[in-house]
C-alpha cells in the first residue's frame, strides 16, 4: 500500500478511548519510547500552527496533568524558540512525569508560567491542553471555572486532540468543556469527534497523522473497522463511475419513486431532482393523476406514472403500466409528500423483492403501523432514512444522546439498514457496521433537503445494485455526496442560498471536483 491509500485509509477509522489506549500500547511496547511521539506529535501540531495563518503573535498554553498536557507544553516550547511570546496556564498541583518534565523546562527556559487564570497576560490565541482521551470525570471547581472563562476570552483556541471537557467516546460534555476554533485530532479520529453533541464544541476539525503503522490499528480494530468516517475515497470507489462504453439504459437501472400528493407535490419534483443528477438509466415517478403534468414538465425524461387519487389528493393505489410489477423495478424510493393517507402502498412495497427506501411519510406510517420487525422478513435490502423525530416515532425506546450506538441498535432490530440524519448523519446495518459523515452544512437543515437524498440514494442504488458493493457503502455515498453538494453551495451562495432546489443544481458539481481531484492526483 502506498502511502497515499494508508493516509485515505486512516481519515476512514474511528476509535474510542480505549481502542486508542491499546494502539498506543502497541507501539510502546513495540518500542518507540514515549517521550519521543510526545516530541514527535507536539511538533507536528506547531508545524501545523505556523502554516496556518495566526493572527498576533502571543499564546497562552493550557497545560492539564496528563500527556495531552504535554503535548501542549512540547507545542508552547517550540512556538517560544520560534519567536512568539508564550505563557503558560498549569493549575494543578501534580503532573504526570514526562509532562512535570516539560513544565521544568519550560520554566527553566524563562516562559512565564501561571497557576490562576487571572494572572495569565491577554494572548492572541489559546493551545489547549488541559484534558485528552484520558479525562475520566466530570471537570469541577477552579478547573471548571477556567474553561468557562477562557470561553468568554472569544479567542481562537486550538485543541489538541479532544476539546478538553468532550468525552472521547459519547461526545457528551462532562460539566463543561472548552469552546475550540480548531480541534487537531491525533493519529485516528475519535468516535467523540463525530457525535453531534460535540460540534458546538469541536470547531474545524482535522487529523494529524503521526504515522501509527496500520498493522497496530488493524490489530485493535480489525481489518474492516466496525465504525467509519465517510471520505472522498469511499465515493470514489462505490459511484458508477465511469460508465461502461457499451453502456445500455435498461443496464443501468430502473428507479421507482413513489411520492408527492396534492399537497405536497414540490417533494416529489425534488426527490425526481435527486434521482436525475445520480445518473439514473430509467427512471419512473408515481404519484397522484393530478399532479402528473406538473411532474412532466420538471422532469421530461421520466415516465410519469398518474395514480387515483384519494379526496384529499394522496395516491389511493399503485396503477403502474401493462405487466409492470414492484418487481419490475431495480429501487423503489417510497415516502416524500406522500401524507399519512397512504398506508396499504406502504405495506405493499414491503412486500416487494427489491431493494427499497422508506423515507418521510413512509417512515410515518410504519410506525403507526406498529409492523416495524416484520421488516426482518424482507429477502431484499430496506433503508430507512429518519431524521431525529421520524427516529423517536419509529424506535420509541432507543435512547439517541449517542447516536451512533442509537442506530446500531435500530438497525440490528430491524435488520434494515438505519440512517439517521442530522449534522453528524449516522448509517449502520444489521451487523453494526457503522458509516458517520463528519463533514456538513446547517444549509442542509431546510425543507425538501431530505427530499432530494432520498432520490439520489435511489438513483445511486439503481446503479451499483447489481455489482459487488456493500449496501451501507452505497447509502453513506449518497449522504456525502449530498452533504458536499451543500457545502460547495453554501461556500457559493451563503448558508441561506441553500434551498433544496439549489441543492439539486450542485450535485453534478460535486462529481466534477472529485474528477478533477482525482486527475490532479493521478
Ligand atoms: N494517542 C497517542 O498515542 C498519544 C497521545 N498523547 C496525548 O496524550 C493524551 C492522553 O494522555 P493521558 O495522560 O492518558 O490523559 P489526559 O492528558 O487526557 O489526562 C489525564 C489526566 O487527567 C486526570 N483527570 C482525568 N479526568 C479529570 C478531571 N475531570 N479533573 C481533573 N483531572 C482529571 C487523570 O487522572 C490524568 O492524570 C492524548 O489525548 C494525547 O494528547 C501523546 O502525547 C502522543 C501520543
Ligand atoms: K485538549
Amino acid at each position: 500500500m502506498n502511502n497515499q491509500d494508508l493516509k485515505h485509509l486512516k481519515e476512514i477509522f474511528v476509535v474510542t478511548a480505549a481502542q486508542m489506549r491499546d494502539v498506543e500500547s502497541r507501539i510502546f511496547a513495540a518500542g518507540m519510547p514515549i517521550p519521543a511521539l510526545m516530541e514527535k506529535v507536539g511538533r507536528l501540531i506547531c508545524d501545523r500552527l505556523l502554516s496556518m495563518t495566526l493572527k498576533g503573535s502571543s499564546v497562552g498554553i493550557l497545560a492539564g496533568p496528563g500527556h495531552n498536557g504535554g503535548d501542549a507544553l512540547v507545542v508552547g516550547r517550540e512556538l517560544h524558540f520560534r519567536g512568539y511570546n508564550v505563557w503558560i496556564y498549569q493549575p494543578f498541583g501534580q503532573l504526570k512525569e514526562l509532562t512535570n518534565q516539560h513544565f521544568y523546562y519550560a520554566q527553566s527556559l524563562g516562559i512565564p508560567c501561571f497557576s490562576q487564570l487571572a494572572e495569565l497576560p491577554d494572548c492572541d490565541f489559546l493551545v489547549d491542553g488541559l484534558f485528552g482521551f484520558g479525562l475520566e470525570r466530570e471537570i469541577t471547581g477552579n478547573i471548571a471555572e477556567a474553561i468557562n472563562h477562557l470561553n468568554l476570552w472569544n479567542k481562537p483556541i486550538f485543541s489538541i486532540d479532544l476539546p478538553s471537557g468532550i468525552h472521547t467516546d459519547t461526545g457528551a460534555v462532562l460539566g463543561t468543556a472548552i469552546c475550540a476554533s480548531h480541534t487537531f485530532c491525533l493519529g485516528l479520529w475519535k468516535q467523540g469527534l463525530l457525535q453531534e453533541q460535540a460540534i458546538q464544541y469541536t470547531g474545524e476539525t482535522e487529523l494529524i497523522d503521526f504515522d501509527i503503522p496500520l498493522a497496530d490499528i488493524q490489530a485493535v480494530l480489525g481489518e474492516i473497522p466496525t465504525i467509519k468516517r465517510i471520505t472522498q475515497n469511499l465515493v470514489v470507489n462505490t459511484l458508477p463511475l465511469p460508465l461502461s462504453p457499451i453502456l445500455h439504459k435498461y443496464k443501468s437501472g430502473h428507479l421507482l419513486l413513489i411520492c408527492g400528493s396534492k399537497r405536497y407535490a414540490g417533494g416529489a419534483i425534488l426527490t425526481g431532482l435527486g434521482a436525475r443528477a445520480s445518473g439514473i438509466g430509467m427512471l419512473s415517478i408515481a404519484v397522484p393523476e393530478s399532479i402528473k403534468p406538473l411532474l412532466v414538465s420538471h422532469l421530461p425524461e421520466a415516465l410519469i406514472i398518474g395514480c387515483p387519487e384519494t379526496n384529499n389528493g394522496a395516491i389511493s393505489h399503485l396503477q403502474l403500466p401493462g405487466e409492470t410489477t414492484l418487481n419490475s423495478f431495480t429501487v423503489i424510493a417510497c415516502g416524500p409528500g406522500l401524507t399519512t393517507e397512504v398506508t396499504p402502498i406502504v405495506e405493499q412495497v414491503m412486500k416487494s423483492e427489491v431493494p427499497l427506501i422508506l423515507d418521510a411519510d413512509a417512515l410515518n406510517i410504519l410506525a403507526q403501523l406498529g409492523t416495524i420487525t416484520s421488516l426482518k422478513n424482507r429477502h431484499q435490502p430496506t433503508i430507512l432514512t429518519p431524521h431525529g423525530g421520524e427516529f423517536h416515532r419509529l424506535f420509541p425506546e432507543i435512547d439517541i444522546t449517542n447516536r451512533v450506538k442509537g442506530v446500531q441498535t435500530a438497525a440490528s432490530q430491524t435488520g434494515a439498514i438505519v440512517l439517521l440524519k442530522g449534522a453528524r448523519t449516522a448509517i449502520a446495518n444489521e451487523q453494526g457496521v457503522t458509516w458517520v459523515n463528519s463533514e456538513s452544512t446547517p444549509a442542509l437543515a431546510r425543507g425538501g433537503s431530505g427530499d432530494v437524498l432520498t432520490g439520489l440514494m435511489g438513483g445511486i442504488l439503481g446503479q451499483v445494485v447489481n455489482r459487488q458493493v456493500n449496501m451501507e457503502d452505497v447509502v453513506a455515498t449518497a449522504v456525502w455526496w449530498h452533504s458536499q453538494a451543500g457545502i460547495l453551495a453554501a461556500k457559493e451562495r451563503t448558508e441561506l442560498g441553500v434551498d433544496a432546489f439549489t441543492l439539486t443544481q450542485y450535485l453534478s458539481r460535486v462529481l466534477a471536483q472529485i474528477q478533477t481531484d482525482e486527475i490532479c492526483m493521478g
